[in-house]
């Protein structure tokens, strides 16, 4: 157990891209997440958007910052830069996108440029959509043993193994925190890894909606999601640590 008090705060990334028009479901996976909902609509991710999620994992608070990042190489800077601080990441593709699959060692190497060595997981989206697969399951699996990543096959659809993803990815981080601070407090990076103490209203201050989820807090910081190019503001909910 850490600290009686204490709660940690993990910043997680999505991460990926497919062509125009095939789209991956990272923002279906983090509302599927956060808010238990499933929209058949697409609303294309401007820049970044962030939901957050707090859980229980080993006796452990854990508040969970999902960021969206868009999958539109026009917001490559952007997306860039939310990569700083994270600690943990999720790498999408879709089954019926094999550009998205191919293209998921780029998207990882560009998360290692700004973050190295966080845990990071490799999810294949929309398994539901089996039937019209383009990627062989032997390929995944090759990929995640190559790119030496675990991999889940999630459908946020039918909400299969979604929450799995984030739950490895709290433990894994939570492993890392304990060893560090064996290891002693100033290996305890507070930038990097931010333990703090967290009222149940904690973060109430950055968002405008709250609501309650499988006994968790969620709390829905500005939706970026935004139709028309007179609205857009990629930074509106981009706070960078
Ligand atoms: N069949 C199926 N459709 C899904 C699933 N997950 C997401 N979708 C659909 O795919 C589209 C995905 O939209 P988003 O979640 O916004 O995709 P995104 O990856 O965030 O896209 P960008 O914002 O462009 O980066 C929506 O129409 C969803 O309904 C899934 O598991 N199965």
């Amino acid at each position: 157990m850490l600290e009686e008090d204490m709660k940690v705060a993990v910043k997680v990334v999505a991460v990926g891209n497919g062509v125009i028009g095939i789209i991956l479901g990272k923002s279906s996976m983090i509302q599927r997440y956060c808010k238990g909902i499933f929209t058949k609509d697409y609303e294309k991710t401007i820049g970044v958007d962030f939901l957050q999620r707090q859980i229980q994992v080993n006796n452990e608070d854990i508040r969970l910052m999902l960021w969206d990042t868009a999958g539109q190489d026009e917001f490559d800077a952007i997306t860039k830069a939310c990569y700083r601080g994270a600690q943990a990441c999720v790498l999408v593709f879709s089954t019926t996108d094999r550009e998205s699959f191919e293209a998921i060692s780029s998207w990882r190497e560009k998360v290692v440029a700004e973050v190295a060595d966080i845990p990071i997981v490799l999810v294949l989206n929309k398994t539901d959509l089996l039937d019209d697969s383009c990627i062989k399951n032997e390929e995944a699996e090759a990929l995640a043993k190559k790119l030496k990543l675990r991999f889940y096959r999630t459908s946020v659809k039918k909400d299969l193994h979604v929450s799995e993803v984030f739950k490895y990815l709290s433990e894994k981080h939570l492993q890392k925190l304990k060893q560090q601070i064996a290891e002693g407090p100033e290996s305890v990076h507070s930038s990097s890894n931010k333990i703090g103490v967290f009222s149940a209203s904690g973060g109430s201050h950055l968002g405008q909606n709250s609501s309650t989820l499988h006994g968790g807090d969620v709390i829905n910081l500005r939706p970026n999601k935004q139709r028309t190019k007179k609205n857009r503001n990629a930074f509106s909910s981009c706070s960078m640590p």
